[in-house]
């Protein structure tokens, strides 16, 4: 497992946020060939044969037959029922197990998969699919530095990823950037809402919109100065843009976030609770 390119990755699962990393691989030169995804839908799993060229199954034991890591990408709530059946193929291949799925804890995995197996959770975000992805890695004890090398490399093929020390930091990583998007859009929808009410058209509105969030987002990863500097260099004062600031600033717009994504990591502690067993 030492070139991250000859390695075969089976996604377990192949909805929103597998397609998202799936797609964003092969963007990027990923040998197609080397990708199998499981699903139950014929339809998911015709769309990514037909546009991406990747592998597809219905069975997930196949997929874990074939792979030299295994990426787990179902929802939370059926994480188990879908892991423990797998067991059995999981202790004969021992594949490297990473998992996407939002407060699934390590421990929890493990013993599903019939323990002893080398396991990632790792926290990605859906802009993977064009690959200015952000993820959080974890592993256990059992990952090889080789295995560790190899994760890294798949996601940053689909945009930047950061080892945390501790599991409870993959919870944080939720809050920053798994969930993160959502958040952005948001910002984007209630503008376009916003300028629609001031008579511009939503195809304008949204235009102008996205295009400014990118141009922002760009300037902020690309600048020597902080997001705050950047943020007075538009403040022209006694203009225009501090009003809009006071305004967010008045309608308690750090509370607010910081509420909204301490909401997003606590729900992930709960999903854990609720799930782990
Ligand atoms: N959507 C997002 O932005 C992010 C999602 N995640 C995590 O990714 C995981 C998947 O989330 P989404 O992709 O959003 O959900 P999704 O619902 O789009 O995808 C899940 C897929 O699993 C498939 N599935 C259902 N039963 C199955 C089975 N028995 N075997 C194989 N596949 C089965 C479904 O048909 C579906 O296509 C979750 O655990 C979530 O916490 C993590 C980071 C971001
Ligand atoms: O909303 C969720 O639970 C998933 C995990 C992070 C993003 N989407």
């Amino acid at each position: 497992m030492s070139k991250a390119d000859s390695v075969t990755l089976a996604f377990i699962g192949a909805g929103n946020m597998a397609g998202s990393i799936i797609g964003g691989l092969v963007q990027t030169g990923w040998p197609a060939e080397q990708i199998i995804a499981a699903e139950p839908s014929n339809t998911k799993l015709d769309v990514l044969a037909e546009t991406l060229g990747i592998r597809t199954t219905n069975n997930n034991e196949d997929a874990v037959a074939a792979a030299d890591i295994v990426v787990l990408a179902v929802k939370p709530q059926i994480m188990k029922s879908v892991v423990e059946p797998l067991a059995a193929s999981f202790q004969e291949h021992k594949p490297l197990i990473v998992s996407v799925a939002a407060g699934i804890p390590e421990n929890s995995l493990n013993q599903w998969a019939g323990g002893n197996m080398a396991i990632v959770r790792c926290m990605p975000n859906t802009p993977s699919l064009v690959q200015l992805g952000a993820s959080g890695l974890y592993a256990n004890a059992l990952v090889s530095d080789e295995q560790k090398s190899v994760t890294e490399q798949i996601m940053d093929a689909v945009g930047i990823s950061k080892w945390v020390e501790s599991e409870a930091g993959i919870d944080d990583v939720i809050a920053l950037a798994g969930s993160a998007p959502a958040y952005f859009f948001l910002m984007m929808e209630a503008m376009i809402e916003a300028g629609e009410k001031m008579g511009v058209s939503k195809e304008a509105a949204s235009e102008l919109v996205i295009q400014t969030a990118l141009g922002a987002a760009t300037m902020a990863k690309e600048s020597d100065v902080d997001v705050a500097e950047l943020k007075r260099r538009v403040m022209s004062p006694g203009g225009t843009t501090e009003q809009a600031i006071f305004s967010f600033e008045d309608s308690g717009i750090r509370t607010m976030v910081d509420k909204a994504m301490n909401a997003c990591r606590n729900r992930a502690e709960e999903m854990a609770d609720a799930f782990k067993d």
